[in-house]
């Protein structure tokens, strides 16, 4: 949320900007272990764009109707499509990067902005050909499973922006894992009903966000250090399958002690995930065996959590 150097909040903006650029420039990121993610040929590069503006003088178009420094959303949606086509890069911070500080020079009356974006994820479709299957270059599904996404704050100094904040993140997560998980030994007293649970199917929400120490090595993914979204779900996935987890609460300590050692390049890993746990109707009689279970009634229980490099203590974690 944007506000002017009084405090007050003044911004406008447009939401659901739609883009869908091909051929933007393919990334290749540095592999990790537990990931076999490489990189993306980005031949599809789609983004959902929310892009919003302050300004000082600003204030008179809401205070007085007074239009004469309003840049019209639609104006904004059209600068944004039209920046997209001119981008070099490789990486959803970039691009956002990329027209935050061209929409900066271009207007020298707005002080801050604010853009974030959603990727919207395609991948490729498998093809036979006399060599086995392979990666389509030209057909692609639209994929409604988790997606990566980006966001950025900036303020004006001078000709130009100023980065504020930043963050990347990865969205809308949703893993299962049936059997390995426990919820024992938490506060028993007269308000509780929950029985100790020593192996529940354990299924969660899960949202990932993640800063870096230098935010150009988001921007730039020439620089070796970006970090994609795809090896952080990897790393997510590995530490859930590999962990007898206690709780939803330390299992998200774990995965973010498992990103910030394998991403020196990041300052700070954030979470906020849910317990969608299934509720069981048919016990099953030996592990592994038939269970039947439904979906939880709500209410559904959360957590937040932040780590930093200073968690990772003397010679990090061996997560
Ligand atoms: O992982 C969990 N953490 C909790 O704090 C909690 N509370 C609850 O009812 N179930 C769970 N599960």
């Amino acid at each position: 949320m944007l506000k002017l150097r009084s405090g007050r909040t003044l911004y406008y903006g447009k939401g659901d900007v739609l883009s869908y650029r091909t051929y933007a420039a393919p990334l290749t990121v540095r592999p990790i272990e537990v990931s076999p993610y490489k990189g993306e040929s980005n031949i599809i590069f789609a983004h959902n764009i929310t892009f919003s503006v302050s300004s000082e003088v600003l204030l008179s178009s809401f205070t007085e109707g007074d239009n004469t420094q309003v840049v019209a959303t639609d104006s904004m949606k059209n600068f944004i499509l039209r920046q997209t086509a001119e981008y070099g890069g490789s990486t959803t911070e970039g691009l956002l990067a990329f027209i935050s500080e061209r929409f900066m020079k271009r207007y020298p009356h707005i002080d801050a902005i604010e853009i974030q974006a959603d990727r919207l994820p395609f991948s490729a479709v498998s093809v036979a050909d006399d060599s086995g299957w392979r990666d389509s270059q030209l057909v692609f599904r639209r994929s409604h499973n988790e997606h990566a996404s980006a966001s950025l704050k900036w303020n004006r100094d001078g000709d130009a922006g100023i980065l504020a904040e930043h963050e990347s993140a990865l969205s809308h997560i949703q893993l299962i894992k049936v059997s390995g998980s426990s919820f024992y030994g938490f506060v028993r007293d007269e308000y509780t009903t929950l029985p100790e649970s020593f192996d529940r199917p354990l299924f969660i929400f899960l949202d990932i966000f993640w800063t870096y120490e230098d935010a150009e090595d988001a921007f730039d993914s020439t620089r070796g250090n970006y970090v994609p979204s795809e090896q952080i779900h990897d790393l997510a996935h590995t530490q859930f399958h590999a962990e007898q987890s206690p709780s939803i609460q330390h299992l998200i300590y774990r995965i973010g002690m498992s990103i910030l050692t394998h991403f020196p390049q990041l300052a700070e890993v954030r979470f906020e995930s849910n317990n969608r746990t299934w509720e069981t109707v048919v016990e099953p009689e030996q592990p592994a065996g038939a269970g039947v279970y439904t979906e939880p009634r709500p209410p559904y229980g959360f957590q937040g959590f932040t780590l930093s490099r200073a968690d990772l203590g003397d010679g990090g974690d061996k997560a």
